[in-house]
């Protein structure tokens, strides 16, 4: 069943055509990777899906056409560009600020993501003195706080060292086998090819399946 389609999709950004007739359909249950060049357009298809820019053509969730004037147009857990992270709290303080947008976050789920990334390790160390891979672990983290059926991940191995690396794809796995529907932009081959199971391709602001 499709979960989420974009028919059409452009965007015209200072004269520069960006994205160029978007077509793509991702079933729910989809690992869907999307798999591009830097600047080929993957953020933006990203931004495109999750209602953050707003373009032509018609993009849907769950059957509802996305519009970026909605608060929230969609419910999802997000890792966009650098993790939207608050530097002078803890790596604990962040997601306890995110958990209290979403009344069905338990601590305990803080709590094992931090240790599961080896993040519990530095409970006073504030974020502004994390190394890069330790806030990109903390980022995909708060992606995957909620467990929300849809999680939108770009570059997710930015900055992550093997085992991070291992730990993220075990995540990835688990949280797939109980449901949840992932879209990933990554340019880390390797990567793709142990998570897809609906591979794209991103070339000149224009999608096409991979094969
Ligand atoms: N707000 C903006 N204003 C002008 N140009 C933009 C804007 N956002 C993106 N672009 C341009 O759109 C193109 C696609 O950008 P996008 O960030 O989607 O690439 P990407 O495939 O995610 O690249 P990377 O792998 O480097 O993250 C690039 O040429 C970029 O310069």
């Amino acid at each position: 069943m499709t979960f989420i389609e974009l028919h059409q999709v452009a965007k015209v950004i200072k004269h520069r055509q960006l994205l160029h007739q978007v077509n793509a359909k991702i079933d729910r249950g989809n690992i869907a990777t999307l798999e591009g060049i830097n600047g080929s357009g993957k953020t933006l298809i990203l931004k495109a899906l999750l209602g953050l820019i707003s373009v032509t053509g018609n993009v849907t969730v769950a059957g509802k056409t996305v519009r970026t004037q909605d608060a929230y147009p969609i419910k999802a857990g997000i890792l966009i560009e650098n993790p939207s992270l608050i530097e002078d709290f803890t790596a604990a303080k962040n997601l306890e600020l995110l958990a209290r947008l979403d009344p069905n976050i338990q601590s305990s789920q803080i709590q094992d993501l931090l240790t599961y990334f080896d993040l519990a390790r530095f409970p006073k160390q504030k974020v502004r003195k994390f190394s890069l891979g330790m806030k990109q672990k903390l980022g995909i983290a708060e992606a995957f706080l909620g467990g929300y059926p849809l999680i939108v991940l770009d570059e997710p191995t930015n900055a992550l060292d093997h085992d991070a690396i291992g730990k993220l794809v075990q995540l990835i796995h688990d949280y797939h086998a109980k449901g949840a529907t992932f879209i990933i932009a990554s340019h880390d081959h390797d990567f793709v090819e142990e998570v897809a199971t609906q591979k794209l391709l991103v070339k000149e602001g224009t999608i096409s399946d991979a094969h």
